[in-house]
């Protein structure tokens, strides 16, 4: 594969997504399966497992050519980890909610214990010239511990979340010790310009670090940073959205509905996902078109997700709540306003119910990329597309400028999209669409992919640039 050469990938992740005979992952378990197939690489990270008593004990697998290599952890590395610094104390503030972010001690000392495990499983499986790549807040201090261990190899780290504005990144214990943690990796990616600025305004303003272009010194150390947008397998997602399974679910919802349309939304039940906003968009838009009533239904597919945090209790039974009051306020012995559905559903399914949706209603307060974005235009059929709404402060907002952008704080701006969208000419929708789906396309899983590891391969052993590969 030509953006690896001869190298080896080693991917590193909390989660590992191995690859099944009827192809049913997610995009970035899809991309990273290939570039590990291609170069004969290892994907370790943990098993989702639990174990009494942590043994270090590495369960390797092949399937369908991609090698993993796992560990369990135990119920205390969960608790203090995944649940405790990653997901009470990192996603919070990095999604700009520092009223939800708890710190606790413990927390962090696990997080370091967790990342240890990590470098103690990885240092042993990784060659001279393999080329390692780090995803995500669950790992960050990873590079700088195998750097510990003697490994020079080229390394990559891959932010997935925003990051956040140096004024709340400063309310966290610590904050300068995890930054400079970074600095262990050659390259940092992120997937908008406005993350990468808010960590380049960092470096300069707290650590006294310069920028030079994607360079990014600090004391001795010169990193490059760089905005890469992730993207999904357009053409395969496209084709999915056609597929048996897509079509079957696709006339089922569409008999459901009786001509209605329907508005979908797609999120994991995180409070990031601006769900309540949404709900509350939609119950002013019912309130200020009543001719509208009977003539519309929000689907809001939201499998639980995280559900020993506290944070993520409290939006669950919020929601619960929320759709039940708009429910039995608006309904009537015929008509339901919103189908709110707690279950997740297969790729292919999801696609057709994608299809059948007038619109596709996406509206975090704060995401790093939001996939279901680009899957919901990818999904449409092009003779009579839907019309994505979309918020501004979705990282896929800066590439989907033809979504119509909103603001999902405003229930008038929501109210005001809907009502646009339902009625938008045909014309209107397909320019948009066409629009979308040629970004979509062109800056797919693969494009992402071989242009973070052209960036990593370019660098040297020495942790220096080839000429070739410095910015213009
Ligand atoms: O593993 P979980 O705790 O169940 O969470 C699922 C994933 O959520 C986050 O996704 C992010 O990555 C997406 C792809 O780049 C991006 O589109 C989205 O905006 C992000 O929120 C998390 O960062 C992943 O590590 C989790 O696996
Ligand atoms: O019932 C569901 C709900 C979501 N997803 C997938 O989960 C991913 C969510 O990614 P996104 O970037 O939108 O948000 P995240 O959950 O990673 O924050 C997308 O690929 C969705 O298709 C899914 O397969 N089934």
């Amino acid at each position: 594969m030509e953006a690896l050469g001869m190298s080896r990938l080693i991917v590193i992740s909390n989660r590992v997504s191995r690859p099944t005979k009827n192809g049913n992952q997610g995009g970035l378990a899809v991309a990273l399966s290939q570039a590990l197939r291609e170069s004969r690489g290892i994907w370790v990270g943990w098993s989702g497992e639990i174990t009494e008593n942590f043994t270090g004990q590495i369960g390797f697998s092949e399937d369908e050519g991609v090698k993993t290599a796992t560990i369990d952890l135990e119920e205390q590395d969960v608790d203090e980890y995944y649940n405790g610094y990653a997901n009470k104390t990192l996603w919070p503030l990095f999604h700009f909610r520092i009223d939800l972010a708890e710190y606790a001690r413990d927390f962090e000392g696990g997080y370091n214990r967790v990342n240890q495990r990590f470098a103690d499983t990885t240092s042993p499986l990784i060659e001279p010239e393999d080329i390692i790549w780090v995803q995500d807040y669950h790992m960050i201090p990873l590079g700088r511990m195998l750097r510990d261990r003697g490994h020079d190899n080229r390394m990559g780290f891959f932010l997935h979340i925003p990051w956040p504005p140096t004024r709340l990144l400063v309310s966290l214990p610590h904050h300068s010790k995890l930054v400079q943690a970074l600095f262990a990796y050659d390259v940092v990616g992120f997937h908008t310009e406005e993350w990468l600025e808010s960590f380049r305004h960092y470096v300069e303003r707290e650590m006294g670090g310069s920028v030079d272009g994607d360079f990014v010194t600090l004391g001795k150390r010169t990193i490059q940073a760089i905005a890469c947008p992730i993207g999904i397998n357009a053409q395969e997602y496209a084709s999915a959205a056609v597929s048996d399974a897509a079509k079957d679910m696709y006339e089922k919802v569409r008999r459901s509905l009786q001509d209605r349309a329907m508005i979908v939304g797609v999120d994991r039940l995180d409070y990031s996902k601006g769900l309540e906003e949404r709900f509350n968009g939609y119950a002013r838009f019912l309130k200020d078109h009543s001719e509208q009533h009977r003539n519309v239904v929000l689907t809001q597919i939201a499998p639980p997700s995280r559900g020993e945090v506290e944070s993520y209790q409290q939006i669950r039974a919020t929601l619960d709540a929320l759709a039940g009051r708009i429910n039995g306020e608006y309904s009537d012995v015929d008509w339901t306003p919103i189908r709110y559905v707690n279950q997740g559903y297969p790729r292919d399914k999801l696609a057709g119910i994608y299809r059948a949706a007038k619109i596709g209603l996406v509206t975090p307060l704060r995401d790093g990329m939001n996939l279901v974005a680009k899957e919901y235009v990818a999904a449409q059929n092009p003779d009579d597309p839907g019309v994505l709404i979309l918020s501004r402060f979705a990282g896929a907002a800066q590439q989907l400028k033809d979504a119509l952008l909103i603001n999902p704080y405003s229930p008038e701006e929501m109210s005001d999209a809907i009502t646009r969208a339902l009625s938008m000419p045909l014309d209107e929708r397909k320019r948009r669409w066409r629009a979308m789906m040629d970004s979509v396309e062109k800056q797919d899983i693969s494009w992402w992919r071989q242009r973070f590891t052209e960036r990593l391969m370019a660098v040297q052993r020495n942790g220096e640039v080839k000429q070739e590969a410095q910015p213009a």
